[in-house]
């Protein structure tokens, strides 16, 4: 994969103009200006309605925070004041079906303050965004996100739903098989890099996963010093018949009004084996003295409803988590293995321009894509779709006639249903990590 590294790259000059208009300063923050970053930090943390964090949750998120790229949006006239509004962003591998890697543009920490809301500020931050990242030939843009309302209009798609549990124990029972192996308890420091260790050799069996970032696990580990519930935080890890580590899971145990009955809150499940997957299931689902069990980002495949013996028990809600956006068509779609063959006119619609146009979509026996823009516009068209759209079906995750039923694909139903047959992938794509 080609590293770019977005700090590198200026502000875009389309948003620097827009805002300029409204008296405000649009820059990318020198890092290195330790002021300048502080607060950054704690606008950030303002506008997450975050507390006001302490030295050393600054200094937590400080390693975070330089491997980025963070811009500022400033009043003109006080332009070392705290910012009024932020974003930061970073280039990351993204795994595509078949186990391949592109490289996205990941965004986050958007925010705009309260007093500044609703007067551009934000689409004149992801525009950028989306402009740096294309104009560096950064091929997709990636997010996780705190409402599912804001996204779809800059043209990311929800690509890579995930499922949230809820297990009542007592009824659900346990009806998994038990592999060889054992689990044993870690601290907190081990724990970290456990998941760490884990999540990276395991990242590239899932379209949609991408590497964390050193305080990533140690914030889910309890390390964070603004983590009100790190004392709570316990880790376990698998171990395989060898003594290989193959899976290792964060959790916390809080008491339920005083009546000796817990819930315990999966943090992060990771697992390179079926067999490390159901031993964590089964170290929660049996644990004593717990009713209740709570994980949420777990895959849609996962086997959880099918380990216990009263599926009842397990109540499962799939909600969006991960959003993709195209921006290099052609790169994109080359990118990934197909599970069909396909031959189709794309007709994508893009109210940002980077990937509109007709597109000649042709997959092989192999699974293999070529991609081609038809010059001068299609005379036929096999399905019309937006660039959230496309994006979504890239994944692999959304079946073609979920978005056509909704509206989202206009196309004849064969073509919907071979549109399903080749971009469906295996296993089912996920995000198990917010970014
Ligand atoms: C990837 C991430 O970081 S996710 C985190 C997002 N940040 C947060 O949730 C923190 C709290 N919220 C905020 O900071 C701000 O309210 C933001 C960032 C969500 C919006 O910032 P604003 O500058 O007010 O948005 P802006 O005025 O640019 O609006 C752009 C468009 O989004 C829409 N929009 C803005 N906020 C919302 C919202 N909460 N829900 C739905 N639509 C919204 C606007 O109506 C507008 O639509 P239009 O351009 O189609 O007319």
């Amino acid at each position: 994969m080609t590293s770019i590294d977005s700090r590198e790259l200026p502000a875009d000059p389309a948003s620097t103009d827009r805002l300029a208009a409204q008296s405000l300063t649009y820059r990318v923050v020198d890092t290195a200006d330790r002021a300048q970053s502080e607060r950054f930090q704690r606008a950030m943390s303002r506008g997450f309605l975050g507390a006001e964090p302490s030295d050393e949750a600054i200094a937590f998120g400080r390693p975070a925070f330089e491997a980025r790229r963070n811009t500022g949006v400033y009043e003109a006239s006080a332009p070392n004041a705290q910012p009024v509004a932020t974003i930061d962003s970073w280039v990351t591998p993204l795994t595509t079906a078949g186990g391949g890697e592109i490289p996205m543009w990941a965004i986050s920490g958007v925010t705009v303050s309260a007093t500044h809301r609703r007067r551009g500020i934000a689409r004149a931050l992801l525009e950028g965004e989306l402009r740096a990242a294309a104009s560096a030939g950064v091929p997709i843009a990636g997010l996780t996100v705190s409402e599912a309302t804001i996204y779809g209009r800059y043209g990311f798609g929800s690509a890579l739903p995930m499922s949230r549990f809820t297990v009542d124990t007592r009824r659900a029972g346990w009806a998994g098989t038990a592999g060889d192996g054992r689990l044993e308890y870690v601290d907190r420091e081990t724990l970290a890099t456990e998941l760490g260790a884990i999540h990276e050799r395991a990242r590239s069996s899932r379209a949609g996963q991408i590497p964390g970032w050193a305080t990533r696990w140690t914030g889910i580990a309890g390390l964070s010093p603004s983590d009100t519930d790190r004392d709570k935080v316990r880790g376990i890890r698998f171990l395989d018949g060898a003594g290989a580590v193959r899976g290792a899971m964060a959790f916390t145990v809080s008491e339920r009004g005083g009546s000796f009955r817990f819930g315990l809150d999966v943090r992060l499940l990771v697992a390179e084996t079926q067999d490390a997957t159901a031993a964590l299931w089964r170290f929660a689902l049996q644990h004593d003295l717990v009713d209740e069990v709570t994980a949420d980002l777990r895959p849609l495949d996962d086997s959880l409803p099918w380990l216990v013996h009263d599926p009842r028990g397990v109540k499962q809600t799939v909600h969006d988590h991960g959003w993709l956006r195209i921006l290099d068509l052609p790169t994109v779609l080359r990118s990934r293995d197909y599970s069909a063959p396909l031959d189709v006119v794309l007709r994508v619609s893009d109210p940002l321009g980077f990937a509109a146009g007709d597109w000649r979509l042709q997959i092989g026996n192999d699974g293999t894509a070529t991609v081609a823009a038809v010059e001068g516009g299609a005379s036929e068209v096999d399905a019309a779709l937006d660039i959230s759209a496309l994006s979504i079906l890239f994944a692999g995750g959304v079946r073609a006639a979920a978005l056509h039923g909704a509206g989202r694909i206009a196309a004849a139903a064969p073509i919907v249903e071979s549109l399903d047959r080749a971009f469906v992938s295996f296993p089912s794509p996920a995000l198990d990590i917010w970014y």
